[in-house]
């Protein structure tokens, strides 16, 4: 049986960023892979997603500047567009498993656990000393009737005809980024939330100004509404619901994620695991010693995202090679959905802290710099959170929301003060983040 010091289960983000750090030792080591190598974010995930998002980004700022110094707004060629899309990512797998193929060996096919050392994948069995799940996360399907009619954020990335009238089941960042990027090519889009609450993890204040300004573009949101089944109808589909029928010609599940376990027979070892994911310890390592889980697939409170799943990938590498005998501690998280406008957090979300004394909470409307007003930003906001005259937490929207976040998280980190970041660094004016220190208190 061929033997590993370390067999990799998944390419993703995390397992690659471990594979490559693997590759500096001597270390032998298999990866393999079920699907695509790379995993979700290059592949159907935060790359596809946010190249589309260049010309949709491009089509709705241009709408924004009607009247203000553009006459005819851009408008978006799906089908070109795709093209393109098709043209640069479709090699990357290829790519990506060659660059592993450096060092490692690799197997496509889906790997289950045959016991504490040895995985089966093609019918063939592998024996590792140690063992790292990094299987990462699936769509959850909607277990209606008619979901068979139902499609993902995958087959949307890589959709070549863009349907007329496209109808969204849920509210999290996957709708709100795909929705964004489907109106501005043109459909006519409406979304089935049900509950009350759009995007549960960003302050309201701040996502109620992302819907009013995605309503304003035509987007229909639909509250309190609980699909039932999908039918065909007329060419097209209905979207039955508790609150009344929905015709459509396209209907989009987001509602939400689920981990990758099915696969891997996790009985057979009799590693734990809960509704989010395989539970581990401080070190990433699963109930059965020798055997680890890193990225999407853990279950965790932190968010599901690609720098957390590389993180962990780090951390495991320090710690299989004994540089960090610490326990896994991680840094401010910063997060974003890339709907237009945008919104994104980091640290303390000012939602829960509003009464509390202890914290005190401050909004900066940014729409007034001439950067801003260049672009007709109307929804520009900033909130920021204190603790013992601390940052702590920071919140934006607005159409570079993410960026103005990401100036920030290392002043959370390292609680710098305004004198402190004054007396540090003068910042390129007039540029997005040229008054970080003005910002700060
Ligand atoms: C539409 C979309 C947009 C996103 N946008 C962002 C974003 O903007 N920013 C961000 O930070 N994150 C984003 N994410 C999340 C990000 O993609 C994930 O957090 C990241 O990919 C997790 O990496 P991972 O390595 O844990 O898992 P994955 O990237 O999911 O990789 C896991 C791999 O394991 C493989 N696998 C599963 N089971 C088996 C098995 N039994 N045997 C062998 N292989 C197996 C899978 O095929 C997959 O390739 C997005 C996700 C989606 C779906
Ligand atoms: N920009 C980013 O960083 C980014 C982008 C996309 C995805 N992601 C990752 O992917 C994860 C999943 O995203 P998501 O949007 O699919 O999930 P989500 O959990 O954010 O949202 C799921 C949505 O579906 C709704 N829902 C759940 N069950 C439902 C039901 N039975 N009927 C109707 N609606 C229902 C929820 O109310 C919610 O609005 C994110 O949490 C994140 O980890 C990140």
């Amino acid at each position: 049986m061929p033997r590993y010091d370390e067999i990799l289960i998944g390419s993703g983000p995390a397992a690659y960023k471990l594979s490559n750090l693997l590759a500096k030792t001597d270390h032998r080591v298999l990866v393999i892979e079920g699907n695509q190598f790379g995993g979700t974010c290059p592949n159907y995930g935060c790359e596809p997603k946010i190249f589309l998002a260049g010309a949709a980004r491009a089509v709705i700022q241009s709408q924004q500047l009607v009247g203000r110094g553009i006459s005819h707004p851009a408008v978006l060629d799906w089908h070109q567009l795709m093209q393109t899309k098709l043209h640069r990512f479709n090699s990357w797998p290829a790519e990506t498993k060659a660059n592993i193929e450096r060092t490692h060996d690799t197997i496509s096919g889906y790997a289950s656990l045959v016991d504490k050392h040895i995985v089966r994948v093609n019918g063939v069995n592998y024996e590792g000393e140690r063992i790292i799940i990094a299987t990462g996360q699936s769509p959850v399907v909607l277990p209606i009737i008619g979901n068979e009619f139902l499609h993902t954020s995958t087959e949307v990335l890589s959709l070549k005809d863009l349907p007329s009238r496209i109808t969204i089941i849920g509210g999290g960042i996957v709708a709100m980024e795909l929705a964004t990027l489907v109106a501005a090519a043109g459909a006519k889009v409406t979304m089935l939330i049900h509950s009350n609450r759009i995007l549960r993890a960003f302050p309201s204040q701040d996502v109620q100004k992302v819907v009013a300004a995605m309503e304003a573009r035509g987007i229909r949101f639909e509250y309190n509404v609980t699909p039932e089944a999908i039918e065909t109808a007329d060419g097209g589909f209905v979207v039955q619901t508790d609150h009344g029928s929905f015709p459509t010609d396209y209907v989009i599940g987001a509602t939400g994620r689920r981990p990758n376990l099915d696969r891997l027979h996790l009985e057979r070892v009799g590693i734990k695991i809960d509704h989010q994911g395989i539970i581990v310890d401080e070190h990433l390592m699963t109930n059965i010693p020798g055997i680890y889980a890193v990225g999407d697939v853990v279950s965790r409170p932190e968010p599901k995202l690609t720098p957390v799943a590389e993180f962990e990938g780090q951390y495991l590498f320090d710690y299989l090679m004994g540089q960090e005998k610490a326990p896994i501690k991680y840094p401010v998280i910063g997060q974003a959905t890339f709907s237009f406008p945008e919104v994104a957090l980091a640290g303390v979300n000012p939602d829960q802290v509003i009464e509390d004394s202890a914290y005190q909470i401050h909004h900066q409307s940014l729409k007034y710099g001439s950067l801003k007003a260049g672009e007709n930003d109307q929804t520009s906001e900033l909130t920021l959170v204190y603790h013992d005259d601390h940052l702590v937490g920071v919140s934006a929207v607005g159409d570079h929301a993410a960026d103005e976040v990401n100036y920030l998280i290392p002043m959370i980190g390292l609680k710098i003060s305004r004198k402190q970041y004054q007396q540090v660094a003068i910042g390129i004016y007039p540029a997005l983040g040229d008054n970080v220190g003005n910002w700060l208190k």
